[in-house]
């Protein structure tokens, strides 16, 4: 099922939660909403839903308009075929996992036998043979996660809402039951919506990534080109990207580090955009001996924080007052290296990218204070 979002609104008295947000999501694709606390992605799911009335636009699976403001159409809830799978799994503990996941086929008064072997299906989809009958308080947290999920899919919706569905597991369920949220979602065909503000769990579900900031969509791609190209320097900071310094442009292949007199070589960069910001990934730094000793973007440092992380170890360097770059190395140059030592760092061209602070379609709303 294609899902259509036109030019959305949805506001909260005076707050602006959904600000004429549009969106395609195709036929068996797993759309990832990504971002900051409050930045509308619940909102935007809540109106797929049917749960909240938006002020304006319009939303329609398969050419089948659900919602339309100029038009006065608002399909309820219950008769839009859309599972729902949200963080607090709502499973009712004194039910076992079958009458659990019985339970939306009843009300709807299915037949008993169809009722059976929909559940069994169910079951077996996520994994779950063998616990029909055990009481649902009696289940670990990622048992009840896949009874939430069986009672969404037994009822064969057309499109699965999923709100941080994993955001109460611990970190290897976690894992383990991403994995196998994406191995169902293709199998089934799914089209899925997830919502997340774990970047690592939208990298690892999505087929596209809609990043969100502010109630709008400021990047929308696939996961590899969202995290290797984001559009600004706010992105890349959401994204895990350690080192994001003010820089000032110098010519078309170079910036100076704001404050100092240090330049470092650059790809072309746009510099219309007003503030920039380079941003560079710790792990795309070269340190010590790695470091080659004579180009133009190798500079000099001191050690000013080291932390071992077991198999690696994440290094603070300062290469001038108020400059500092986070820079992963090895296990062994953490043992080598002491605070206070001076080393080389290289900052390979190819790895940094001259942002503007925010995406420009977002630059004048965050300038206007209207967040
Ligand atoms: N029922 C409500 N009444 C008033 N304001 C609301 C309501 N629900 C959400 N908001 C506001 O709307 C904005 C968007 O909220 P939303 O829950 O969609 O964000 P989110 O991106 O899902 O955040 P989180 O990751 O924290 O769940 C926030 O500023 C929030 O405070």
């Amino acid at each position: 099922m294609t899902i259509k979002i036109e030019n959305l609104t949805l506001s909260y008295g005076d707050s602006v939660a959904v600000r004429n947000l549009s969106l395609e999501i195709e036929q068996g694709e797993a759309l990832v909403l990504l971002g900051q606390s409050g930045c509308g992605k619940t909102s935007t799911m809540r109106c797929i839903a049917g749960l909240e009335t938006p002020d304006e636009g319009r939303i329609s699976v398969d050419g089948e308009v659900l919602f339309d403001a100029d038009r006065g159409v608002n399909r309820p809830s219950h008769k839009r075929n859309i599972g729902m799978v949200f963080q607090s799994y709502a499973i009712w503990p004194h039910m076992t996992v079958f009458e659990n996941v019985a339970f939306p086929l009843r009300m709807k008064k299915l037949p008993k036998a169809e009722v059976a072997r929909r559940v069994e299906e169910a079951i077996t989809v996520v994994g779950l043979d063998g616990f029909a009958e055990r009481g649902a308080s009696m289940l670990s947290g990622g048992q009840m996660q896949r009874v939430a999920l069986a009672r969404s899919i037994v009822m064969e919706p057309s499109v699965m809402l999923l709100d941080e569905p994993l955001s109460n597991l611990d970190a290897r369920l976690r894992h383990r039951l991403r994995t196998d949220l994406r191995e169902l979602q293709h199998r089934l065909g799914l089209t899925a919506v997830y919502v997340t503000h774990d970047q690592e769990e939208a990298l690892a579900l999505a087929d596209h990534i809609a990043m969100m900031q502010f109630g709008r969509i400021v990047q929308i791609g696939r996961p590899d080109e969202i995290y290797g190209r984001p559009l600004s320097a706010s992105i890349a900071d959401f994204l895990g990207v350690a080192n994001i310094i003010p820089v000032r442009p110098l010519d078309a292949r170079s910036v100076g580090f704001e404050g100092t007199d240090i330049g470092i070589q650059v790809e072309p960069y746009d510099d219309r955009a007003g503030e920039l910001r380079a941003c560079i990934r710790a792990e795309d730094i070269l340190l010590g001996d790695d470091a080659p000793a004579e180009s133009a973007n190798t500079l000099e440092g001191e050690i000013v924080a080291r932390e071992f992380l077991g198999a690696t170890a994440t290094f603070r360097v300062r290469i001038a007052p108020g400059v500092e770059l986070d820079v992963f190395g090895t296990k062994q140059q953490a043992n080598r290296t002491r605070e206070g030592e001076r080393v080389r760092v290289h900052l390979p061209v190819e790895a940094i990218q001259v942002l503007p602070t925010e995406a420009p379609e977002l630059a004048e709303h965050v300038r206007e204070g209207a967040a």
